[in-house]
């Protein structure tokens, strides 16, 4: 239990280590080595995938439904997102972070899309922006994407389900089901990718048919990353709650696309703990005396209690008392 010493030293000096650039992404998929990616929202999460040798961290804008359990990932401001990508970037040394541009902070014009870019960069410390606006090969798609390439910013497309359309869309569906929609996914991603924008970048598929998924990925020059898109993206990104089996609130359940295969049940493992933790302090087996390291100094505690009896506090002088001269197991204090 908490005798152990912690893997991780939150806050602590931590070994220098090389981030996982864009260049050594592309190297990798030069290879054909596989490409991983999961979502982090905060600290904690980070360092977790940091830890796991994950290549890339995605800060999604799924944040607003599985950390702050909104319906879909329109509610998330700015802002939010940036106290995210804040909290992420001080977590993950190693991975190529990425962060969501979030619903309504980049689609006015070119202008718009820099500068919320570049706060993400500069402020929430991320090494590159993600957008489903980037999907589609229409011009003014391709002038904001390359606006932002010539601002210095490296641009992720996703393309496929691009859950901040839901109000279009109509709801969390598969695309590119139809010959048609399946071929102009596919043009959509070369447009963008010709237009000069993915040098060096990459794409999300989401919520695909593996074949159009194989196929984007064939036609293009840069890695494709699949979530709920079949086996043969580049690379795959799963949802940290979804693959950790954070799901079984109801909130998320509702929420848990049937793609996600659940790799631990953190979420049990975590109602066992706080239930564990509440049932030891109603019983009063918590603290016991290995969690009071606080004591009075040497030979006080007698003056403590004489000092309380004189000003009357008899019942607070003996509670001195038994403590100090008896068991100081932590069960007996919860007298009263
Ligand atoms: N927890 C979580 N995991 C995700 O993968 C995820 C999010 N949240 N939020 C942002 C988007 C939304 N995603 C989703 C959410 C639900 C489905 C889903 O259940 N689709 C159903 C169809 C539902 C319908 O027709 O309305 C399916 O059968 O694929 C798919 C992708 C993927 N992303
Ligand atoms: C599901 C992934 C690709 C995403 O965009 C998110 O987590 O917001
Ligand atoms: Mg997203």
């Amino acid at each position: 239990m908490s005798s152990k010493p912690r893997d991780v030293v939150y806050g602590g000096p931590k070994p220098p280590v090389e981030r996982f650039t864009l260049r050594k992404l592309a190297a990798k998929y030069r290879r054909g080595e596989r490409i991983t990616m999961v979502t982090a929202y905060d600290y904690p999460s980070a360092v977790h995938v940091d830890l796991a040798g994950v290549d890339v961290c995605l800060v999604g804008d799924s944040a607003a439904m599985v950390v702050h359990g909104h319906d879909t990932t329109l509610p998330i401001t700015l802002e939010e997102m940036l106290s995210h990508f804040r909290a992420v970037a001080r977590g993950a040394s190693r991975p190529l972070l990425i962060g969501d541009l979030p619903f309504g902070s980049y689609e006015r014009d070119p202008a718009q899309a820099i500068e919320t870019a570049t706060r993400i960069m500069k402020e929430g410390g991320m090494d590159a922006v993600k957008a489903r606006s980037l999907e589609g090969g229409s011009p003014a798609r391709v002038r904001a994407a390359r606006a932002l390439v010539d601002a210095g910013v490296a641009v992720m497309g996703h393309v496929g389900l691009t859950p901040q359309s839901i109000s279009v869309l109509g709801g969390f569906r598969p695309q590119g089901r139809s010959h048609d929609e399946a071929a102009d996914i596919v043009e959509r991603a070369l447009a963008l990718q010709d237009a000069g924008c993915f040098s060096g970048a990459f794409f999300v598929l989401e919520c695909v048919p593996a074949a159009v998924a194989a196929a984007t990925t064939a036609a293009l020059r840069v890695p494709t990353i699949g979530i709920g898109a079949g086996g043969a993206c580049s690379g795959q990104v799963l949802v940290y709650h979804d693959l950790l089996g954070f799901t079984q609130h109801p909130h998320h359940a509702a929420v848990t696309p049937k793609f996600c295969k659940r790799y631990a049940n953190v979420g049990e493992v975590i109602t066992g703990a706080l239930a564990a933790f509440r049932e030891e302090v109603e019983n009063g087996s918590f603290p016991s005396v290995a969690f009071s390291p606080y004591e009075l100094r040497e030979g006080d505690a007698a003056r403590f209690a004489a000092a309380l009896r004189e000003r009357g506090l008899g019942e607070a002088a003996t509670a001195v008392e038994e403590l100090e001269g008896g068991e100081k197991s932590g069960g007996g204090a919860a007298s009263s």
